[in-house]
């Protein structure tokens, strides 16, 4: 595989604050890339960075074989950028919207439209963008982003205050944008999405990449405790125990908080045959690790999508 992006070393100061402090990577071509990270972390920054918008402080850049700064014309039409936030131009409507970003690379109206019934904008083709739901107008700035064709789409944070089912046909159309070929770098609050969408992801806080990998390879590597859970009053706590110490199970803690008796395990086979052998399955749950585990070990921090 040759890599779409590399970064190297890359920093960026905003006064006194170092949004991005000494950042390297690489998406390698095709890739599906996840940037995390909590809110400040220099997510944004970075992606400005790797678009070539924001010019930084140090480092060195490659998209596509080019440096993307200073603004490079033979790089535009190969990229999509989805902003954060969209601002679209007032009084237009959905298809004259991206009928005009679409002629802003030489692409003809019918290749628009096209990409407004991608995703599933045809319906609301007349709706004024400004009257247009949270997630209408996700759609349309990503239609935007992939109206000239690109090989390479960036993504901030595309399905943030979306409903569930919203995300989730966001998702599809991502997954079909990258399985079409197409490398696509996102940002996103979600950990959840990552997991699901991402080849890999950095997981970022204080402008640095505390973590690369595969999200399975991250949770892996975290070694952490399956969670063990069944309905509490079918067995004590004492019994339990003492019957988990009988059995060889290797626990971390027992605990029952009168509607929950959880078991912290690196071993569920014997818990769940002693929880089996008293009958106390009702309501079990056997949860391990997740990228949220990943993100709350490595960045100390609770996420808040
Ligand atoms: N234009 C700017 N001027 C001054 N400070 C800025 C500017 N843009 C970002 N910052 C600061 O730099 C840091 C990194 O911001 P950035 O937007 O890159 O983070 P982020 O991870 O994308 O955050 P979020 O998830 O909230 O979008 C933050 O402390 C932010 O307040």
């Amino acid at each position: 595989m040759t890599a779409a992006i590399t970064a190297d070393g890359i920093r960026q100061r905003y006064g006194d604050v170092q949004a991005v402090d000494g950042v390297s990577l690489t998406v390698e071509t095709g890739e599906f890339y996840g940037i995390l990270g909590p809110n400040g972390a220099g997510k944004t920054t970075t992606l400005e960075i790797l678009e070539g918008i924001r010019k930084p402080d140090e480092g060195r850049i490659e998209l596509l074989g080019m440096a993307p700064w200073p603004r490079n014309r033979d790089l535009l039409p190969r990229i999509g950028v989805q902003f954060q936030a969209s601002a679209f131009f007032n009084k237009l409507t959905a298809r004259e919207t991206i009928r005009t970003f679409a002629s802003f690379y030489g692409v003809g109206p019918k290749r628009a439209d096209a990409m407004l019934e991608r995703v599933g904008l045809t319906d609301s083709a007349s709706v004024m963008t400004d009257k247009m739901s949270g997630g209408q107008a996700q759609r349309l700035s990503i239609a935007c982003a992939l109206a000239h064709d690109p090989e390479l789409v960036f993504l901030d944070e595309p399905t943030t205050g979306l409903d569930p089912q919203a995300r989730r046909n966001l998702w599809d159309l991502l997954r079909d944008i990258n399985g079409e070929g197409r490398t696509v770098v996102l940002t996103t609050h979600y950990l959840d999405e990552a997991e699901i969408l991402c080849d890999r992801v950095s997981v970022m806080d204080h402008g640095k990449v505390l973590k690369t990998g595969t999200p399975a390879a991250l949770v892996r590597e975290i070694d952490d405790t399956v969670r063990v859970s069944v309905e509490s009053g079918q067995i004590g706590l004492a019994a339990v125990r003492e019957l988990l110490a009988a059995a060889g199970a290797e626990t971390a803690t027992v605990e029952d908080d009168g509607a929950t008796l959880a078991i912290a395990t690196r071993a569920p086979a014997p818990v769940l045959s002693v929880l089996a052998e008293q009958g106390a399955l009702r309501g079990l749950e056997v949860r391990g690790a997740t990228l949220e585990d990943v993100f709350l070990q490595l960045t100390g921090r609770e996420y808040r999508a």
